[in-house]
């Protein structure tokens, strides 16, 4: 099988906070239209990545690339203009909002039309706020969240608020969707509908995601690729089955209790 262009290429990337290693040279690899997960116990320097790759963390060493490009020539703000989403670990809602409006504030990134425009909704003004409504009524339908998309986030529950938060990354419109703990404090179905939502953003929009997840049944079931790290150090890559089986991943987290 011929393997698909990688998006993302890690390479000898480590990161230290004073005098403490967080990372150390890690070399990750990620191919467009996969679901790799970072996995590693508390502390192992998964958010870390995270945030070097959303430039919100300058890197010690190393490099990213995304796609052609070293990401890090780019600030946060330019990640939803090339093509990069995230979600966050604490919603990143505006909650007094309705679900539209999350929406619709997560696509702003790509709207062209000057201020003055969008004051008279006339011409090029008017036909992008028609597309984007269009647009954020397919994340609707793709999500199942039509019922809910004039109720206000804040009166939602929590895992509903976690779904809406996908939406506002997908409504950037991006080829790479970063998912930091989407399932964490969800119940089990909650839990089942975003892992299923996942593999359709896989297989129906065709994007690429990378999740940081410490739901061991979810990471198992729908990755492609696990990428384990203990304590900043990158211990094992490979297919779940594989990395599941690995005498160092399971001294890892055996050693620590588990997480
Ligand atoms: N801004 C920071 N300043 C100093 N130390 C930090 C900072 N961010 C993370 N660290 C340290 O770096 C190490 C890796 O932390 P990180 O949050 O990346 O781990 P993690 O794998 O995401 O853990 P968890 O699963 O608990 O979220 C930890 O020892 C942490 O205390």
């Amino acid at each position: 099988m011929i393997e698909a262009p990688k998006i993302l290429e890690i390479r000898n990337l480590s990161k230290k906070f004073g005098g403490l290693q967080a990372l150390s040279d890690v070399s990750i690899r990620v191919r467009q239209g996969e679901i790799a997960s970072f996995i590693g116990p508390n502390g192992a320097g998964k958010t870390t990545l995270f945030n070097m790759i959303c430039r919100l963390y300058q890197p010690s060493s190393g490099e990213i690339r995304f796609e052609d490009k070293n990401l890090l020539d780019f600030r946060p703000h330019h990640l939803a203009r090339l093509g990069i989403g995230r979600t966050f670990q604490n919603l990143a809602l505006f909650r007094h909002g309705t679900v539209i409006e999350n929406l619709l504030v997560g696509m702003h990134a790509h709207l062209q039309a000057g201020v003055l425009a969008g004051v008279f909704r006339f011409g090029r003004a008017a036909a992008e706020e028609r597309r984007a409504r269009e647009e954020v009524e397919r994340i609707v339908e793709f999500l199942e969240i039509e019922e809910i998309r004039n109720s206000p986030v804040s009166v939602l529950p929590y895992g509903l608020q976690k779904r809406v938060e996908m939406g506002r990354a997908l409504a950037t419109r991006p080829r790479l969707l970063l998912l930091d703990e989407m399932v964490s404090g969800m119940n089990q179905e909650e839990t089942e509908d975003i892992a299923r939502f996942v593999l359709d953003l896989r297989d129906e929009l065709g994007l690429t995601v990378i999740m940081i997840e410490h739901d061991m049944n979810v990471v198992m079931d729908i990755s492609d690729m696990v990428h384990v790290l203990n304590f900043g150090v990158p211990i094992a890559s490979g297919p779940p089955a594989a990395v599941a089986a690995d005498p160092a991943v399971i001294d890892a987290y055996l050693g620590r209790g588990g997480s």
